[in-house]
């Protein structure tokens, strides 16, 4: 569906861990290693759950996140919900977000996160949107960690997504720093020649960019358009599939 103002609409779903502080409160002192264990593990089986159905999990904070359900029918995203609840160590609350871009999208979640009890999910009927993934990368990263030192680079590549997310965030898009030197960011199409912008005005960074029905297949087309550029090393981004900005 094209929406109200002519633009298409990208859908997300966000997920409140209700009274969160609470537990990990509960765990006593020597608790953030618990706190760890369970953090990572709940972000790897929503992850592999998520990804079995074609959309992605960006962690953020642990106890709000989102996962990109755009091209993910409405049981599949219920069945999503219904695991987090299985697996949370507190009851979830969770709504579908939706938007003309991500930014809007997930301020509409968390508004109507505020009027749903715990244990449930607000969720309606949209029409789905192509994502748009945007899969940062900056060159010679490997050699910069060994020449310098890892923790510098780590330092380095944290400097980056700073600046970088607050640029996504201008453009109305979110991004997760996913380890390495990769920074994954997802925007709507009309924001595709803003990102070239981007990587066009600084050094030593590349993108690939990714269009797909849904998030796992975006996010893979990026993948693929990043290791192209890696093998001709003749440009600073690339689009898969081809698109005419
Ligand atoms: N999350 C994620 N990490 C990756 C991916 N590809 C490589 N990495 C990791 O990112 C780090 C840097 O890898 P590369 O970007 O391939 O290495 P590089 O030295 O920057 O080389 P170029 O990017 O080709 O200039 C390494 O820790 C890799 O394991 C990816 O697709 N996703």
């Amino acid at each position: 569906m094209v929406g109200i103002h002519g633009d298409n609409r990208v859908k997300i779903l966000a997920v409140e861990l209700y009274k969160y502080k609470d537990w990990t409160e509960s765990l006593g002192l020597d608790r953030e290693w618990i706190i760890q264990n369970e953090q990572h593990s709940l972000a790897y089986k929503i992850n592999t759950l998520s990804a079995e159905l074609g959309a992605f999990l960006l962690p953020l904070r642990y106890d709000f996140f989102i996962i990109l359900v755009d091209g993910i029918r409405n049981s599949h995203i219920k069945f999503i919900f219904n695991e987090i609840k299985r697996l949370s160590p507190v009851r979830p609350r969770a709504c579908v977000g939706y938007g003309r871009t991500f930014i809007e999208a997930q301020q509409n979640a968390a508004e109507c996160i505020k009027n749903t009890e715990p244990e449930n999910i607000g969720i309606g009927e949209y029409d789905n949107e192509q994502i748009v993934s945007c899969h940062f990368d900056i060159d010679n990263f490997t050699k910069l960690s060994t020449d310098i030192s890892f923790y510098k680079a780590f330092i380095d590549i944290n400097k980056l997504y700073s600046i970088l997310s607050e640029k996504i965030y201008e453009l109305g898009g979110i991004s997760q720093y996913l380890g390495g030197d990769n920074i994954l960011a997802f925007t709507d199409k009309n924001n595709v020649k803003n990102i070239l912008n981007i990587v066009e005005d600084m050094k030593d960074i590349k993108v690939g960019i990714g269009i797909g029905s849904n998030a796992r297949i975006s996010i893979k087309n990026s993948t693929e358009a990043l290791e192209k550029i890696r093998e001709l090393r003749n440009c600073k981004w690339r689009i898969v599939p081809k698109y005419s900005i």
